[in-house]
């Protein structure tokens, strides 16, 4: 068999290590050979890819970004699955891994269940907000960048006496903020999934001052405050028509400033994120969805990905993993508030 591969969406820590995973475990358990599609979906609809063999993915599991490139390309644009299936006939390719968050994913589910086109997916993202399996990789190391980020970021908040607004990545699920604003003792944390008052978060920020501490909150750029509609954002839409998020902290800082009395910074961590080595967790994870793929495609499972649950790899049907947004629950978000202020 032949076999594309594909990365889409945002890059993620590890993407690499699933590509090597499964060229490795495709050449040495089946004989298949392997094709590196460039740039997502749009590397399908336009024939741009290349022969990926054993040498190409040599010292690739603590690589961070994609050798493959990215991007957001809709698999229905330009031509869409019919496009596609003409591509994959000329190129010979019989089975396609799309390596991608909900959206790549939803894509790949369409794909393989309407159009009878044989993809498979692997989950990532550095925002953990797929269901259907337990972590995504990415997120255990934007989590560490954060929590890092924010050890740092303590120091200077410390010297100068001032309150710290660190706003973190995650669109509409607020898993990085709660991690790292746990792993780094945040005294205020702030999550897409509960909106919460200024009055509270002013609470929060002096309870912290009050004992001799220098406020540190951590904000997702998804976060909704109490009686707002939608996520402040003021950095409209992206070339693909998506709302780019991010603005919160800015709109925080004068606010936290201006109530409490407190000289307040912010800083947007933005993709720093998601740049660089991936942690152990996330190379081993992601190497081990890579090999899974390739028994997903033995056995023809279409429209079918990898995932993890507990400390098991399994396999479940991409619809499912797409139909809701894996959020922050309740419990955990009770759990952490014994924590702020
Ligand atoms: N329901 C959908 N069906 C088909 N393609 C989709 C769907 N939702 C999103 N996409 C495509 O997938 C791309 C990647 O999704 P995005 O959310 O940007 O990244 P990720 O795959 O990491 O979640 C989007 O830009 C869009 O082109
Ligand atoms: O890289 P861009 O296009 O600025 O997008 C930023 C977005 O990508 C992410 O880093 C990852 O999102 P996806 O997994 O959906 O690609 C989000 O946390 C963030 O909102
Ligand atoms: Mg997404």
């Amino acid at each position: 068999m032949n076999i594309g591969i594909l990365t889409s969406g945002g890059d993620a820590p590890g993407l690499n290590a699933v590509i090597r995973g499964a060229v490795r475990k495709g050449i040495r358990e089946h004989g298949f050979i392997f094709t590196g599609i460039r740039d997502g979906w749009r590397g399908l609809l336009e024939d741009d890819m290349y022969p990926l063999n054993e040498v190409d993915v040599r010292g690739l599991s603590g690589r961070g970004g994609t050798i493959l490139g990215t991007s957001r390309t809709h698999p229905y644009s330009d031509g869409g699955p019919e496009q596609m299936k003409k591509v994959m006939a000329e190129r010979g390719l019989d089975a396609i891994i799309a390596i991608g968050g909900e959206g790549t994913l939803s894509g790949a589910a369409r794909l393989a269940n309407d159009e009878g086109m044989p993809v498979v997916g692997v989950p990532k993202t550095i925002d953990n907000d797929l269901d259907n399996t337990d972590y995504t990789f990415g997120f255990d190391t934007a989590a560490a960048i954060a929590t890092e980020s924010i050890d740092r970021i303590r120091t200077t908040a410390d010297s100068h006496h001032r309150c710290m607004v660190i706003e973190v990545m995650g669109r509409n699920v607020g898993w990085i903020a709660l991690h790292a604003g746990m792993a780094a003792g945040a005294h205020a944390v702030l999550l897409p999934e509960f909106p919460v008052s200024y009055d509270q978060i002013t609470a929060w920020v002096t309870s912290a001052w009050d004992r001799g501490r220098a406020p540190i909150v951590v904000v997702a750029e998804g976060f909704v405050p109490a009686g707002l509609d939608e996520a402040v954002s003021d950095k409209g839409l992206d070339k693909h028509g998506r709302v780019r998020l991010g603005g919160i902290g800015e709109h925080l800082a004068p606010i936290i400033d201006e109530r409490t009395g407190i000289e307040t910074r912010s800083v947007v961590l933005g993709h720093l994120q998601r740049g660089g080595e991936p942690t152990a967790y996330d190379r081993v994870l992601a190497t081990r969805l890579g090999m899974a793929s390739i028994d997903i495609i033995a056995q023809q499972k279409w429209g079918w990905m990898a995932a993890l649950s507990g400390t098991s790899i399994t396999h479940v049907e991409m619809s499912d993993a797409v139909d809701r947004l894996n959020t922050v629950p309740q419990e955990r978000w009770e759990e952490i508030q014994i924590l702020l202020g």
